[in-house]
């Protein structure tokens, strides 16, 4: 009887169809600030698998921890859709350079400098975004995102929609909507409810408050979670957060919340004397890659469509009525928060006194260009 490799030598076509709408680098879109890498697949024993591949997708603008403009949103749509159709392609890594941030979301320099009062182009602009989330949700590969660092606003719900979340414990994770001046419909008003239920979803889409890996995990937001910091040599967890107990005296859950005052503080200085180091986030990714080889590749693909429906279907709801309110947003609250951000130092603040506004609009005031600048936190104090 021939063996598996000689049938596949026999009958596997001379020439394959490119099913790739364009036939161009993704770092070609945006110098490079999108990174498309085939890497090396492995089996759970950690050796090479001749021809076959991760497709990892990296963002790479850690000064703006890794926050996303126009040109890197085309670019991962592009990604996507070329690790969505590549035969070698087992999984999708989608994650960030550094050790700080995946991504804090839409870049807000260019959403202060360019998107503010402009809601046709900001309307454009979510034809990307929304078209890079159903990529990511529509890969016909499974998408792991590996967390390697802080998961916010718009991060957060390219990152929800993958289908496997892997952190290391130093990265936080939330919404920035409403105190932006934005509302977390790209994605998270859709997923956090069902991925963590109704009121953790109010919760963070409202509030907008980090929370931590260890909560992340505890929610289920995240599939799973390594420590990343070595002090003395050695792994220990986020000394920010609780990990050492589960209940507190009154028998509330705090683990994975932050500790606070001095405790806080000892453990920013422990994190400041400590090294980084990744590694267990790397073989955590591997490991999970590895056991997704390790199935039959058009089960796995069915396997994902059924089990992404529930985010799917929410999505495709709203989205493009999302995209629409978005873009008249842009006119005012959007046009104020951004810019506040953006405009703002770590002396005056990068949020606006949303007590003075809230008083202006309860006696009427109309949105004008003054009432916005009189708004900047550097105007206000
Ligand atoms: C809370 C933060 C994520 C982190 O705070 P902190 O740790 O204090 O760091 P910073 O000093 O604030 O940030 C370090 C530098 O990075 C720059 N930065 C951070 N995030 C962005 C960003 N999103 N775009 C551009 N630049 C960014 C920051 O300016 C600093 O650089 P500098 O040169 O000034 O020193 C905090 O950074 C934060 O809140 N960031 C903004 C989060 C945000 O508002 N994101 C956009 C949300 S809206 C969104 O993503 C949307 C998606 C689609 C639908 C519509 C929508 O609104």
């Amino acid at each position: 009887m021939a063996t598996t490799d000689e049938i596949i030598k026999r009958t596997a076509p001379s020439h394959l169809i490119d099913h790739n709408l364009i036939d161009r680098e993704v770092e070609s879109l945006c110098d490079g600030m999108v990174q498309y890498e085939k890497r090396p697949a492995k089996r759970r024993d950690g050796s090479t698998v001749d021809g076959l591949y991760n497709a990892w997708i990296i963002f790479n603008n850690p000064k703006q921890f890794n926050s996303y403009t126009t040109d890197m949103v085309k670019a991962t749509i592009l990604a996507f859709r070329r690790a969505s159709a590549d035969r070698q392609v087992n999984a999708v890594v989608f994650t960030g350079v550094g050790e700080k941030a995946f991504c804090t979301g839409g870049n807000t320099k260019e959403y202060a400098e360019y998107y503010a009062g402009n809601p046709q182009e900001y309307r454009q602009y979510m034809r990307l975004f929304n078209d890079m989330v159903s990529a990511i949700l529509g890969c016909d590969k499974p998408v792991i995102c590996r967390v390697n660092g802080m998961r916010i606003g718009g991060g957060q719900e390219i990152g929800m929609a993958c289908d496997f979340s892997v952190a290391h414990d130093l990265a936080n994770f939330g919404q920035a909507g409403p105190k932006h001046g934005s509302a977390a419909i790209g994605g998270a008003t859709d997923f956090l409810p069902v991925m963590i239920g109704c009121e953790q979803a109010m919760v963070s889409g409202t509030l907008c408050e980090p929370f931590s890996a260890h909560k992340a995990a505890r929610l289920g937001i995240i599939a799973d979670v390594v420590p990343a910091l070595k002090v003395g040599g050695k792994f220990v967890a986020n000394p920010t957060v609780v990990t050492d107990r589960f209940l507190d005296e009154y028998g509330r859950v705090v683990h994975g919340e932050f500790r606070t005052g001095t405790q806080f503080k000892e453990g920013q200085a422990m994190i400041k004397e400590g090294e980084i180091d990744l590694s267990l986030l790397d073989q955590k990714v591997e490991e999970l890659c590895a056991k997704l080889l390790d199935t039959f590749p058009e089960c796995m693909t069915k396997s994902l469509e059924e089990l992404r429906k529930p985010k799917l279907n929410a999505w495709n709801q709203n989205k493009e009525n999302s995209r629409a309110w978005l873009a008249l947003n842009m006119m005012n609250e959007a046009r104020t928060g951004f810019r506040a951000f953006n405009e703002g130092t770590k002396e005056t603040g990068r949020e606006i006194d949303f007590v003075k506004l809230r008083q202006g609009l309860a006696v009427g005031t109309p949105w004008t260009e003054e009432l916005v600048d009189s708004l900047m936190p550097q105007a206000a104090r």
